[in-house]
C-alpha cells in the first residue's frame, strides 16, 4: 500500500495495490428513530450515483476519525448535532467501483439534537429495514440491508 494524494477524488487514500483503485474511507450513519426507522438520504443530480438512497455521511478528511467526519457531516448536510459517544459501531462495507475502493464503516446512532432536513436540497426519507430493498442503493450498501433489518426487527 501506498500514501496516495488523489485530486479527482478529493481526498487521501491508501493505493489498493492488488486492485490499482485508490482506497476511499467514507463513514456513514443509519440514524434509528423511535419507531427503529432509518434515515435515508438521496443523492442529489450532478453528483455520482444520483437518485440512489445512501446513509448519511461523508468521505473521511485528511487527519479526522469517522466518528469525527459524522458529526460534522451531520452538522452540514442535515443540520443535526450528534455526540461522538452516541455512535455505536455496527458494521462496514468493502465495494470495488470502478473507479474506487470504497471501505465505509457504518454507525448507528439513536440520539441527536434537532430535526434532520436536506440543508443541501437532499430528499430524506425514513424507511423501515425491511423495506429498503424497496429502495435504490448504492452497490455498496446492498449487504448492510440484511444486517439492519436483523438487528432492528
Ligand atoms: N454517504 C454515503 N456515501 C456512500 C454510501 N454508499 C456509497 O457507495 N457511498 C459513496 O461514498 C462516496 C461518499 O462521498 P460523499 O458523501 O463525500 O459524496 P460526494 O457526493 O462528495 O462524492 P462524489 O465525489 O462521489 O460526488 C460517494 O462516492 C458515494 O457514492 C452511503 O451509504 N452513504
Amino acid at each position: 500500500m501506498a500514501l496516495i494524494e488523489d485530486d479527482d477524488m478529493g481526498c487521501y487514500g491508501m493505493q489498493v495495490t492488488k486492485h490499482g483503485l485508490p482506497a476511499v474511507w467514507v463513514s456513514a450513519v443509519a440514524m434509528v428513530d423511535i419507531d427503529g426507522r432509518v434515515l435515508m438520504a438521496q443523492r442529489p443530480e450532478g453528483k455520482s450515483l444520483a437518485g440512489l438512497w445512501e446513509f448519511p455521511g461523508g468521505k473521511v478528511e485528511e487527519g479526522e476519525t469517522p466518528e469525527a467526519t459524522l458529526v460534522r457531516e451531520l452538522h452540514e448536510e442535515l443540520g443535526v448535532d450528534i455526540s461522538e459517544s452516541c455512535l455505536a459501531p455496527f458494521t462496514f462495507a468493502s465495494h470495488s467501483y470502478d473507479d474506487f475502493h470504497l471501505f465505509m464503516p457504518l454507525y448507528l446512532c439513536r440520539v441527536w439534537k434537532g430535526e434532520p432536513h436536506g440543508k443541501e436540497g437532499q430528499k430524506l426519507k425514513w424507511v423501515y429495514p425491511h423495506k429498503m430493498v424497496e429502495l435504490p442503493m448504492p452497490a455498496a450498501d446492498v449487504p448492510l440491508i440484511a444486517m439492519l433489518r436483523d438487528f432492528l426487527s
